[in-house]
C-alpha cells in the first residue's frame, strides 16, 4: 500500500473523534426484546441483553429444546460425533479443541445430525426472526429504511438445503478448571445471539477497560446480543463490534460431594447472522446524516469479499491452539510490515 494512503487512513482514523462529535445522536427507536435500560449498550458497547417475553416466548422455547438436543448429542460416542468433521474447520461440522471445548457448526440441513435437525430448524428460524427484527430497528436508528440492513441477512434466516453465510453453533465447554476457553475477539457478522446454560460469556466494557461477566448478572434465563464487524462497517462505526470472551469459572472448592453434583460443562447456543455472500455492498445507499460520510466507503464489493477481507485480519479463536498461534504470528507480522511502511523513511 502506498505510504500516502496509509498515512491518510491513519490521520482519518485519528480525526474520527472530532467527526463523530459532530454527528447527530441515533434516532430513539425501540429494539425488540431489549429492556429500555439495555437499549443504548448495543450501539455504544457492541452488546446488550435479550429478555424473553415470559413462558410463552417461542424463541426461549426453541432454545430450551435445542439445549436438550445439544446435551444429548455431545453425550454420544466420539466416533459418531467425529463423522461430522469437515474440511471447513470451525466454519462447518464438529470440532474438538482439547482443554477448551467441543462444538458443532450447522450451516445446511444436510450436514446436521439427525438428533439436532428439528430443534435446530426451529431455533434457527426463531433466532433469525428475532435478530432481523432488531436489525430493522437498528437501521431506523440510523435513519435508514427498515430493510436497509435486513436485505443482507434475509436469505439467511432459515436452515435449509442452501448454504448461506449464517451459522448456528452449539458448544460444550470444559468447565473443570478456571480458565479462558474462548479468547477475546469480536464476531465477524452483523449480529450474534448467545445463550449459555451457565455463566461464562464476558463482554468488553470500553468505559472500564475490562471484561464484564454479563451472564453472571442474569437472574432469570436471558440471552446476549453482540454487534459484529459487518454491522460496525455498514453503520460507519455508529455500532461497535462487541468484544467478548468465554471463561470457565471452574468447580466450586467445596466438598467432593457438592462437586460431584456440579455440571462439569457449560453448554451454549450461538447464532451468527451474517450478510449473505453474493449481495453487493454499497455504503452510498447506507449513508445518512446520522451515519455521516463513510470513513471506509464500500462499493462494487460483495458481502462475501468484505467477509474474507475482514477474516484475514483476525485470528480464529475456534481453531486448534497450534494453528491459532500461527495465525496470531502471521497477523502480527502483517501489522508490523504495515507499521514499518508507515514509519520508514530514507
Ligand atoms: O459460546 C459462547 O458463549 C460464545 C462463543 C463465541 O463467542 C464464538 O464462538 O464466537
Ligand atoms: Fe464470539
Amino acid at each position: 500500500m502506498a505510504i500516502t494512503k496509509v498515512v491518510r487512513d491513519r490521520l482519518k482514523r485519528n480525526s474520527k473523534f472530532v467527526a463523530e462529535d459532530a454527528l447527530p445522536p441515533l434516532r430513539n427507536v425501540e429494539l425488540p426484546k431489549v429492556k429500555p435500560a439495555h437499549q443504548p449498550a448495543l450501539a455504544g458497547q457492541g452488546w446488550t441483553t435479550i429478555t424473553f417475553d415470559g413462558p410463552e416466548d417461542t424463541l426461549k422455547h426453541s432454545l430450551d429444546q435445542l439445549f436438550d438436543a445439544s446435551k444429548a448429542f455431545f453425550a454420544l460416542p466420539q466416533e459418531y460425533k467425529a463423522s461430522f468433521l469437515t474440511t471447513a474447520g470451525s466454519e462447518e461440522g464438529w470440532n474438538r479443541i482439547e482443554g477448551e471445548k467441543e462444538f458443532i457448526t450447522l450451516r445446511t440441513i444436510d450436514n446436521t445430525p439427525k438428533e439436532l435437525k428439528s430443534p435446530a430448524i426451529r431455533a434457527w428460524a426463531e433466532a433469525g426472526q428475532a435478530l432481523n427484527a432488531i436489525l430493522e430497528q437498528v437501521a431506523k436508528t440510523l435513519d435508514l429504511p427498515p430493510e436497509a440492513l435486513t436485505q443482507y441477512s434475509e436469505p439467511c434466516i432459515e436452515l435449509n438445503g442452501r448454504r448461506t453465510a449464517t451459522m448456528l453453533r452449539l458448544f460444550r465447554y470444559e468447565g473443570h478448571e478456571q480458565k479462558v476457553v474462548a479468547e477475546p475477539h469480536a464476531d465477524l457478522g452483523l449480529l450474534s445471539f448467545v445463550m449459555g446454560d451457565t455463566p461464562g460469556l464476558e463482554v468488553w466494557n470500553k468505559y472500564h477497560n475490562d471484561f464484564w461477566p454479563i451472564e453472571k448478572t442474569y437472574k432469570v434465563p436471558q440471552g446476549t446480543i453482540l454487534g459484529g464487524r459487518q454491522l460496525q462497517r455498514l453503520s460507519n462505526e455508529r455500532y461497535e463490534a462487541g468484544g467478548h470472551l468465554v471463561r470457565s469459572y471452574g468447580l466450586p472448592h467445596e466438598s467432593p460431594i457438592t462437586a460431584a453434583h456440579e455440571k462439569p460443562y457449560r453448554y451454549s447456543i450461538v447464532f451468527v447472522l451474517r450478510a449473505h455472500s453474493p449481495i453487493l455492498v454499497d455504503t452510498d445507499k447506507l449513508t445518512t446524516s446520522i451515519t455521516g460520510p463513510f470513513k471506509h466507503p464500500l462499493r462494487d464489493m460483495t458481502a462475501g469479499q468484505l467477509f474474507q477481507d475482514t477474516k484475514r485480519k483476525h485470528f480464529n479463536i475456534n481453531t486448534g491452539t497450534e494453528e491459532r498461534e500461527k495465525q496470531k504470528l502471521e497477523i502480527i507480522a502483517k501489522r508490523q510490515a504495515q507499521f514499518l511502511e508507515l514509519t520508514a523513511r530514507s
